[in-house]
C-alpha cells in the first residue's frame, strides 16, 4: 500500500510526441535509478511524480490514492525531493535550511521545537555538515550546497526519496556516502527514485531502472535485466564496453 505508482504516465516533455505510458509500481525498500540523456525528460518525470508538475497524461498515486487527492502537507510529509540545482537564494543558514524540512510536521505559524531540531541536527551529521551550522548556504561550495539539500530531506524523514542527481558536484568520498545513505534509506523502507548521469552508480547501487529514451520510449525492470550494453548503447547513442569490477558491471565509453 505504501507503494508510489504509474497509470499510462506521460510526462508533459514540451513539443515532444507522447511516447511510451508508463506504468512503473515502485515499492519502499527499492532503489529506482532513472537514466537517459539530456532533455529525455527525467527532471519532469521526478517532478511529476512529486506532484509538481502536472501530467499530459496518465496519474500518479500514492499509497493507493491518487497524487491530487492527498492534501499537499500530506504529501510533504511522504515524498521529499532533492531538486538538481537551488535557486532560492533566501540568506539562510544551514540549520535553517536543514530544519525546512521539517515544516510539513509543523502549522503554519509554529516554531520549530527540540525535536525538529534534534532530526536537524542528525541529518547535519550524516552529511558531514555539523561544522557547517551556522553558515550561510550563500557561501557554500556546489558539494556542500548538496549536501545541504540532502540534509534538508532526511531531516523531513520523507517515506519517498525523489533525487535528482544526488551526486552533482560531489566529491568521491561523498558520492560513496551519499549512495551508502540513499540505499540505507531503501534498507529501512523507504523508496528511492534518483536521476543519474552516471551508468556506474547506477550499475552499482539500483536494484531496478527505468531508462528514458529520448523520442520518449521507454523501458524498465530490475537492474540486472536492464543492463543490457547495446540497450544502454541506444539510449545514449554511444558505444560502450563492460567489464566487471568489485562485484558490478562497470561501462566505458569507447573513443
Ligand atoms: N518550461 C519548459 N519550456 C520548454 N521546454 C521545457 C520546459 N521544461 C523542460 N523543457 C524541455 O523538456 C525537455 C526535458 O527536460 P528535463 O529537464 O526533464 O530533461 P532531463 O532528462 O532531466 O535532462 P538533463 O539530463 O539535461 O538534466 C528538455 O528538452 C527541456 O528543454
Amino acid at each position: 500500500m505504501a507503494s508510489l505508482e504509474t497509470r499510462g504516465l506521460i510526462v508533459d516533455v514540451p513539443g515532444r510526441s507522447p511516447g511510451r505510458a508508463l506504468d512503473l509500481c515502485m515499492a519502499p525498500g527499492e532503489c529506482w535509478g532513472v537514466l537517459g540523456p539530456n532533455g529525455a525528460g527525467k527532471t519532469t518525470l521526478l517532478h511529476t511524480l512529486a506532484g509538481l508538475r502536472a501530467p499530459r497524461a496518465g496519474l500518479v498515486r500514492l499509497e493507493g490514492r491518487d497524487l491530487p487527492r492527498w492534501r499537499r502537507r500530506e504529501v510533504a510529509q511522504r515524498l521529499g525531493v532533492v531538486f538538481q540545482e537551488r535557486h532560492d537564494e533566501f540568506p539562510a543558514t544551514v540549520m535553517e535550511t536543514a530544519l525546512i524540512g521539517r515544516h510539513p510536521y509543523l502549522s503554519p505559524w509554529q516554531r520549530e521545537g527540540e525535536t525538529d531540531i534534534a532530526h536537524a541536527r542528525e541529518a547535519l551529521r550524516r552529511l558531514d555538515l555539523e561544522h557547517l551550522a551556522p553558515r550561510l548556504v550563500s557561501t557554500l561550495s556546489g558539494g556542500e550546497r548538496q549536501r545541504v539539500s540532502l540534509a534538508t530531506v532526511l531531516a523531513q524523514s520523507p517515506l519517498w526519496w525523489l533525487v535528482d542527481e544526488p551526486t552533482n558536484h560531489l566529491d568521491l568520498h561523498h558520492q560513496m556516502a551519499t549512495m551508502t545513505l540513499l540505499e540505507a534509506q531503501a534498507r529501512a523502507g523507504c523508496g528511492v527514485v534518483m536521476c543519474l548521469h552516471d551508468l556506474n552508480l547506477a550499475a552499482r547501487w539500483c536494484s531496478h531502472l527505468l531508462l528514458l529514451y529520448s523520442d520518449g520510449e521507454a523501458c524498465w525492470g530490475p537492474a540486472p535485466d536492464m543492463l543490457e550494453v547495446e540497450a544502454l548503447e541506444r539510449l545514449y547513442g554511444q558505444k560502450l564496453m563492460c567489464v566487471e569490477a568489485d562485484g558490478a558491471p562497470v561501462f566505458i565509453p569507447t573513443r
